[in-house]
């Protein structure tokens, strides 16, 4: 019998007929790697690229990204070991309350229960944090990482790839900055204590892949998300020309970015933070590694001054990031009876 706790309502099931995400843009990085001498016509031509990505899917791939395939290699192996031992040993470096990071095999999103188990690791150690979503209450709290003691120089392997992640997110935000029609780096100073994790995520065989989901749907709530996904595929889109749900075929050594509901605010609505979601399969374990580029907690969202005038007023009223991320976690750790926070009932009508 399924665990009722896993099974989705009727209409958000998955159909077992799927839609290969053909359009999914690919967008090739070269013109910006390290050793490429700029040339303005290729960097222009990239910027429209990325912002006909942003505007007509919110998802693209990046290929020639700069990022060393055998360090990602060496990531996913790790992982792999890491998922395999026993639950006993995985729970030493679980999650609590307090401390939100490690392991945890209970997270539910618009609470239903995902069919996953999940190691989340910070960019920044300590990472600081409101203690509660209460806007009134200013006390801070710092949230640390794990020590996964197995498999060795996780850690390490960890440290050396979140590296890659930051370089990566922020020549895309450039980038995506360039496209809205602001200064290159006009993001770079909410990232200052930024509050950036990567998360290791692990779907097992599911007997019920028509009932239970990997992620339900769900739009992510941070910036930029830079996703590692295997061979196995299982994550969705919603495409927003017909609001159907699409596969993302796996591309080897490509990187998956999505739009979230941060540079949704800052655009006013030019880019759009997609929903997307995880199917399961019977036969295949899969494995996927996203890594979420957060501001630092204290970091007003609002839309850019630049953006906004009087035919196009700000369509949100400003809230700090920490305040909202806080609150997400807490209705992520377990079922609650409310709809969760979501980046909508920030919207002025
Ligand atoms: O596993 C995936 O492909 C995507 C996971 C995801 O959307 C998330 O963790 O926010
Ligand atoms: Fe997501």
């Amino acid at each position: 019998e399924v665990d009722p706790a896993f099974v989705q309502d009727q209409q958000h099931r998955p159909k077992l007929s799927i839609i290969e995400a053909k359009g999914i843009p690919e967008i090739d990085l070269s013109p910006i790697l390290p050793h490429a001498a700029p040339d303005q016509y290729d960097i222009d031509t990239l910027v429209k690229e990325i912002g006909t990505a942003c505007k007509e899917w919110g998802f693209f791939q990046v290929t020639n990204h700069g990022v060393s395939l055998s360090l990602r290699q060496k990531l996913e192996e790790a992982s792999r070991k890491f998922f395999a031992q026993s639950l006993e040993d995985k729970k030493k470096v679980g999650r609590d309350e307090i401390n939100p990071t490690g392991y945890y095999d209970t997270e539910h999103t618009k609470n239903v229960r995902d069919w996953k188990e999940v190691f989340d690791f910070l960019s920044k150690d300590p990472t600081f944090i409101p203690l509660t979503s209460d806007e009134f209450d200013n006390r801070v709290i710092q949230w640390s990482n794990p020590s996964p003691q197995y498999p060795p120089q996780f850690r390490i392997i960890i440290e050396e790839y979140i590296e890659e992640m930051e370089k990566l997110a922020y020549k895309l935000l450039e980038l995506i900055a360039l496209s809205l029609g602001v200064e290159a780096k006009r993001f770079e100073e909410f990232f200052k204590d930024q509050t950036s994790f990567i998360r290791f995520n692990h779907y097992p065989p599911c007997p019920y892949p028509h009932l239970a989901l990997g992620v339900g749907r769900h739009k992510d709530a941070g910036a930029l998300t830079i996703l590692a996904q295997d061979d196995v595929g299982g994550l969705e889109v919603k495409r927003k020309t017909d609001q159907e749900w699409v596969l993302v075929k796996p591309t080897p050594d490509a990187y998956i970015i999505n739009i979230c509901d941060i540079i949704q605010v800052w655009s006013n609505d030019v880019y759009e933070s997609v929903e997307h979601r995880v199917t399961v399969n019977t036969k295949k374990d899969r494995f996927s590694i996203p890594f979420f580029l957060n501001p630092g907690h204290d970091a007003e969202i609002k839309p850019l001054e630049e953006l906004i005038n009087e035919q196009n007023p700000s369509k949100y009223r400003p809230y700090k990031w920490g305040k909202f991320f806080v609150h997400k976690i807490g209705s992520n750790f377990k079922k609650q009876d409310v709809e969760n926070l979501q980046i909508y009932h920030y919207k002025l009508s």
